[in-house]
């Protein structure tokens, strides 16, 4: 069985007292309503790790992760955050290439390799993101595009440090635009994916990874995506704002 997963993303959103409702509504929440085989992850901007962390306490099913982090542990970096600074916060998982970074902050397959090496050398989780911008999906190369990222970013991996790694897949066209990916669409891209990774680290392997789907997922399309043999849970956005939204989603298996 795989890990059921479903992670927020919060992005650049809330305020200090904004984000500690949300949190302390979503552990409260999880605690009750989530299915207890599903692990709930809230993504915070790097100002509320702390604190959501705290709220967090010894929950059994809500964990916390950060959006982004450095490649090198300490230096003269000024603005960055290393891999070593999350991990002394209890930091459990990073969110890595996620599209935002690639296409505003130039992120390179290369850069994503070496955050992933820091992650996970701190023994913390990457949550490596992917996926293909319009443009592809329209010229039909949304496979290729997806097998480069995944080749170049992290199957440099011994298997046994992919088997800590996340996947997850968010076609750029669905985020934030409200327009999914369709079930159909998804599973063949996560069937695919896990036939990447069955190809480099072999079926075991491949069929313990979790791959998460990500664009645009809510309430209402979440339980027929997560219905996909190869779907195992969401990155969700916008949705993971709303505690309510968020935790409906985290009920749709
Ligand atoms: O980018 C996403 C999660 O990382 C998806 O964002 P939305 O759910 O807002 O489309």
């Amino acid at each position: 069985m795989r890990q059921k997963i479903v992670a927020g993303n919060w992005k650049m959103n809330l305020l200090k007292e904004e984000a500690e409702s949300l949190a302390s509504e979503v552990v409260n929440m999880a605690k009750d309503e989530t299915p207890s085989d599903v692990k709930v992850i809230m993504c915070t901007p790097f100002v509320h790790l702390s604190k959501v962390k705290s709220l967090i306490g010894n929950s059994a099913n809500v964990f916390v992760g950060a959006q982004n982090c450095y490649t090198e542990p300490s230096g003269a970096f000024t603005g960055e955050i290393s891999a070593p600074q999350l991990a002394s916060y209890g930091i459990d998982y990073v969110i890595l290439g996620h599209s935002e970074r690639r296409e505003y902050f130039g992120e390179s397959n290369e850069m994503l390799a070496k955050k992933t090496d820091a992650v996970l050398a701190n023994n913390m989780l990457p949550i490596f993101c992917f996926g293909e911008v319009l443009e592809e999906r329209e010229a039909g190369t949304q496979k290729a595009v997806v097998e480069k990222q995944l080749s170049e970013g992290i199957f440099h991996l011994s298997a046994e440090d992919f088997g800590k790694v996340v996947l997850a897949y968010e076609p750029v066209w669905a985020i934030g635009t409200g327009k999914t990916a369709s079930s159909a669409q998804a599973q063949e891209m996560h069937k695919d994916i896990r036939d990447m990774v069955a190809a480099k680290y072999g079926q075991e392997v491949a069929d313990a990874t979790p791959i998460l789907y990500g664009g645009s997922a809510k309430p209402s399309n979440a339980q027929e995506l997560f219905a996909q043999p190869d779907v195992d849970g969401g990155l969700i956005g916008g949705a993971s704002l709303a505690s309510r939204d968020f935790i409906e989603i985290s009920k749709s298996y």
